[in-house]
């Protein structure tokens, strides 16, 4: 058949179809028969190779990262060990080869990817690869590749294969002329980071995927993450990690932000339970398919304070990097999350106080300030 009349034909299909409609046709790619990749004509809204009496069987992507361990470690205890496969692009540390199934899977790689879901029967796949904020500054042409071609990639084998996909968004997925106190879920999004660039374009592909092709997308905003078990890898957010292994190890921080860039922030527990919840919401409880989630927000001044409470000698101070704090000074300062709250009952655990009291004591501050005096 000619080029041109399937084209034709492919675009009169897609203009004879009602506006808020779920899609269930083939995507252009099958029509022009020129990729691989092919998703299902029965796609449907439902994500039907999981039932309510299996257990998922799940990817994560980017795993070595500063939330990927945790989440395995989540999804382990209520799927069962086995059914958690953790995957990177790096070489794991002996204690995560042995605690669980861990894979090779570079997510620019298509037919890779294809093969570890095909081989392990993957039903919900949680996509953590990405170059963050600062360090995507710093290399624009892998951030690019990694954060945009290799999402593309994912998108298609979760297609393809009829997967529940959670891809997380982030703060830096606003900019400048977003509002920023609050922030809500729908309204300008204009970011200046290729980081944000590209996870706007990771919602909008998800959720074109969803409404195109009946793709079980699910994504949520995360604030800036603060763990106490992982290093973070390259963002903006990252002093609020920092800040408590210099803390309880030298008493005293330098901070690259300046002392009032106020951000949200979540503890890691309140996020990977949050990830869970949206990923087993039911289907109808979902007016959107992104979210925004909050737990606290705090500047760097109002995280010192709460640490003095604890450890009295602490002591911070500022030397500012430039491209950090203009990333910083153009993302949202408080996030709104009344969607999440009102859809699937989003609430979260941690505010500062308990925030700094679980990191220090999991850092185990008492010995340090003891010993100090
Ligand atoms: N940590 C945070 O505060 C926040 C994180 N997020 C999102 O959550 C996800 C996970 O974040 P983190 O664990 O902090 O990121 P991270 O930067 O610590 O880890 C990302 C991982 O992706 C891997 N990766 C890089 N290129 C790859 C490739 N070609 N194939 C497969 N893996 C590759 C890296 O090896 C790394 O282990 C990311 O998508 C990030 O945007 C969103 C908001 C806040
Ligand atoms: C908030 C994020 O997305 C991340 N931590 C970053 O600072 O880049």
């Amino acid at each position: 058949m000619p080029v041109a009349r399937m084209l034709r034909q492919v675009v009169g299909q897609m203009l004879g179809r009602p506006a808020c409609g779920c899609w269930t046709s083939a995507p252009l790619a099958r029509f022009l028969g020129t990729s691989p990749r092919q998703i299902p004509a029965d796609a449907n809204f439902y994500s039907s190779s999981f039932s309510g009496t299996d257990q998922p069987r799940v990817l994560i992507t980017g795993g070595l990262g500063q939330l990927g361990v945790g989440l395995a470690n989540f999804l382990r205890k209520r799927f069962g060990k086995d059914n958690v496969i953790l995957s990177d692009i790096r070489k794991p540390p002996d204690h995560i080869f042995h605690g669980g199934p861990f894979i090779y899977s570079d997510i620019l790689d298509y037919k890779n990817l294809r093969e570890i879901v095909v081989n392990n029967r993957i039903t919900w796949l949680f996509h953590y690869s990405a170059l963050l904020s600062a360090i995507g500054e710093a290399n624009v042409s892998l951030a690019r590749a990694v954060n945009i071609t290799g999402l593309h990639n994912v998108l298609d084998v979760a297609a393809e294969h009829n997967l529940r996909l959670f891809v997380p968004s982030t703060i830096g997925a606003f900019g400048p002329t977003s509002p920023r106190n609050p922030t809500p879920d729908i309204c300008i999004q204009r970011p200046r980071t290729i980081y944000g660039v590209s996870k706007v374009h990771a919602e909008l592909m998800g959720e074109y995927y969803h409404y195109r092709y009946g793709l079980d997308f699910r994504c949520l905003r995360y604030p800036g993450i603060i763990s106490a078990d992982s290093q973070p890898g390259g963002g903006t957010t990252d002093y609020a990690v920092q800040i408590f292994h210099d803390a309880v190890k030298n008493g005293k921080f330098e901070c690259n932000l300046k002392s009032s860039t106020r951000l949200p922030m979540m503890y890691i527990d309140d996020c990977l339970r949050a990830t869970l919840e949206v990923m087993e919401a039911p289907a109808e409880s979902l007016s959107m398919r992104t979210y925004n989630v909050n737990a606290m927000s705090f500047t760097p001044e109002d995280l010192a304070q709460e640490l003095l409470k604890h450890i009295p000698e602490f002591q911070i101070t500022y030397n500012v990097d430039s491209v950090r704090q203009a990333i910083a000074d153009s993302w949202p300062m408080n996030f709104d999350d009344s969607n999440a709250r009102k859809d699937w009952g989003w609430k979260h655990d941690f505010d500062l106080p308990e925030l700094v009291t679980t990191m220090l004591n999991f850092h185990g501050s008492d010995t340090r300030v003891a010993q100090a005096n």
